[in-house]
């Protein structure tokens, strides 16, 4: 089993080196706009730091060619008298520089963090305003997940920025007074790093691509690690006896994993070892022809200290520039992907139309000729849906497991679209409506529903509190059961069921369940949707919520989902799927009396034993 590589990867495998090289001033860009946006102060101070520190890289310079050229005048001492005041400024100079570059680091250092944190609220803002639908699409995922990476890399974006600025400054400063002493000194320096340059970039790529080629793999590891090890799934590990299964699959991604990357290491240090090679050969050709200029008296000899100290300067700072700019290079990358899962989020984005949703909430959801399609799959989930929910009416939706009961009600809800046909809520098809007003007239109990690491009242308004306080959560407390699980609980609403982090309560999967259904219940909107609401609660409580569920549904919109027929029994009307279909309507008597023609009938006598 391998998981594919992303679209990306085959996208930017065709890209040249070059052709990504020249994205590196929209990279820088994007640095800036981002820092910007969190931290004017920061960026300001960053970039006066920087040029304070470059004007005096550059006096600093210019005065130590000063000093050496009165060193080389024969009498040192009188060369440096002559000299003192360049010598005064050559200490200011670097004294200063060396503050600058310090507080150009430390706003760096305070840029960073901030510029992290907005491109990931950036990424939980593209990802939250996404259809649902988009987490079908593996595209979607693989990017989302590169882009978690890529937003955490833009800390060293900062980094890279103003160490390459900085290192940037030293060689313009120094490159400036190389070219004063003979330009062609200057030529052959530049030619010098640009082997090197091209390595250290072409290796950067090479991991690069080595990296996105993982980002499946990478994925799966990380599920078949957290499934080995996390509290979720401990007992299936132990009682299955799987943990050597698990580390098995562990190990065999891992080994694919480094085969790929150890592949790539060597790769990338052949490709580099080449370019360093070639930048050192031509480093010596720079030296010797130095060594000429002065010998053939082009370059007089007091100025040769100064010229061998500039050349070795510039020399140094190239190199740091080249191994800055791989690195913005790289980060480059990884930023890209961050940038990249934006714009791949922008259509997924829920843009449905401005249509709103009365404040009521609906009267009528009508469902017409619909039909749904999961990304990525040719068979449809389901087709040829046409049903009515009208306010005060409670629906039973029932069927054998994949009949497409959960995709139905995510349509009916609006959290799916349908690829085929409409859902209108009193008229308005949801494909036109603004999905927010929407959304606020839904209580929704999902299969799949989540143990938020919250406290017991935040488990049930789910930070939106309603003006009536604790008396409502104690009212949708009591409808769903709840009551009897915080009453049991040591500070009541204050618990923290936040157990793996802070030693909060946990609760059992039927207590969960309660809560569950009282956030849906507390949310006191006219549709109300539970899937299979009642799988995990005991007979007493399940006898509860449906007893009740009568009154509780007065005024809403009601569907609720179950595989316990007998539970059918209060809906008004009952919907039988079947592969995809509605094959029976009716309500409970009127089913049951059409005896074995009818596979609700069947599927209840099967469930009676009967
Ligand atoms: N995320 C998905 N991607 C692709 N196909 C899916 C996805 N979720 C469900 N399906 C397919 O859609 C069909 C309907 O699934 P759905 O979950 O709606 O069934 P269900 O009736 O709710 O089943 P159950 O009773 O087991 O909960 C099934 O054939 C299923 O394989």
């Amino acid at each position: 089993m391998r998981m594919a590589s992303d679209r990306y990867q085959d996208a930017n495998a065709t890209m040249s080196t070059w052709a990504i090289a020249r994205r590196l001033p929209r990279t820088l860009g994007r640095a800036v706009r981002l820092g910007w946006a969190t931290d004017h102060r920061a960026v300001l101070s960053l970039a006066a730091c920087q040029g304070a520190a470059a004007l005096l890289t550059a006096i600093a310079l210019a005065a130590t060619t000063r000093v050496l050229a009165g060193l080389f005048t024969g009498d040192v001492l009188a060369g440096l008298q002559g000299r003192a005041g360049a010598l005064a400024v050559l200490c200011i100079a670097l004294s200063g520089r060396y503050l600058f570059d310090a507080a150009a680091r430390a706003a760096a250092a305070r840029l960073a963090p901030k510029v992290v944190r907005e491109a990931d609220l950036r990424v939980i803002a593209a990802s939250t305003a996404a259809e649902l639908a988009a987490y079908e699409d593996p595209d979607f995922e693989n990017a989302r997940q590169a882009a978690a990476d890529g937003a955490d890399k833009t800390r060293d974006l900062i980094l890279d920025t103003q160490l390459l600025t900085s290192a940037a400054a030293q060689i313009v400063a120094a490159a400036a007074v190389v070219a004063a002493l003979h330009p062609a000194v200057l030529g052959l320096l530049l030619l010098a790093a640009a082997p090197c340059a091209w390595g250290a970039v072409r290796a950067a790529r090479i991991e690069h691509d080595a990296h996105h080629r993982n980002l499946g793999d990478s994925r799966l590891r990380n599920v078949f690690r957290s499934y080995t090890t996390e509290q979720a799934t401990a007992d299936e590990v132990r009682a299955g006896t799987m943990a050597d299964f698990l580390t098995n699959q562990y190990q065999i991604i891992s080994s694919r994993l480094e085969d790929e990357q150890l592949a790539a290491t060597r790769k990338a240090l052949t490709v580099r070892g080449i370019g360093d090679a070639l930048t050192a050969l031509a480093t010596a050709a720079a030296w010797a022809a130095l060594v000429l200029l002065v010998s053939t008296g082009r370059i007089e000899l007091a100025a040769a200290g100064a010229a061998a100290f500039a050349l070795r300067t510039a020399s140094a700072a190239l190199s740091t520039t080249v191994r800055a700019g791989a690195g913005l290079f790289r980060t480059s990358l990884a930023v890209g992907d961050w940038h990249r899962f934006l714009a791949v989020a922008g259509p997924w984005t829920a843009r449905r139309g401005t249509a709103r949703i009365p404040e009521t909430g609906p009267e009528v959801i009508s469902v017409n000729d619909a039909a749904f399609t999961y990304p990525g799959t040719d068979r449809p989930a389901l087709s040829d849906i046409n049903l009515d929910l009208k306010r005060g009416e409670v629906v039973a939706l029932v069927g054998e497991n994949g009949s497409g009961k959960t995709t139905l009600a995510k349509l009916l809800t609006g959290l799916y679209l349908p690829t085929g046909g409409s859902v209108h809520w009193d008229g308005i098809d949801l494909a036109q409506a603004d999905p927010a007003t929407v959304y606020r007239h839904l209580g929704l109990v999902p299969q799949d529903y989540t143990r938020w690491p919250l406290d017991a009242r935040a488990n049930i308004h789910l930070g939106q509190p309603r003006p009536a306080g604790d008396p409502a959560i104690h009212a949708a407390a009591e409808a769903s059961g709840a009551d009897a699980v915080i009453a049991q609980l040591p500070k009541g609403l204050d618990t923290s069921l936040a157990r793996s982090w802070w030693g909060g309560h946990d609760l059992s999967g039927g207590q969960w369940q309660r809560l569950a259904i009282a956030r849906a219940f507390y949310r006191d909107a006219p549709v109300l949707v539970m899937d299979e609401p009642t799988a995990a609660l005991d007979a007493r409580a399940e006898h509860r919520i449906f007893t009740r569920l009568k009154s509780l549904a007065a005024g809403r919109a009601t569907l609720f989902i179950t595989h316990r027929l007998a539970n059918a029994r209060l809906a008004d009307r009952i919907v039988v799927l079947e592969g995809g279909r509605v094959i029976e309507t009716g309500t409970y008597d009127e089913l049951l009396q059409r005896g074995a023609g009818s596979t609700f009938y069947e599927m209840l006598q099967l469930q009676e034993g009967a």
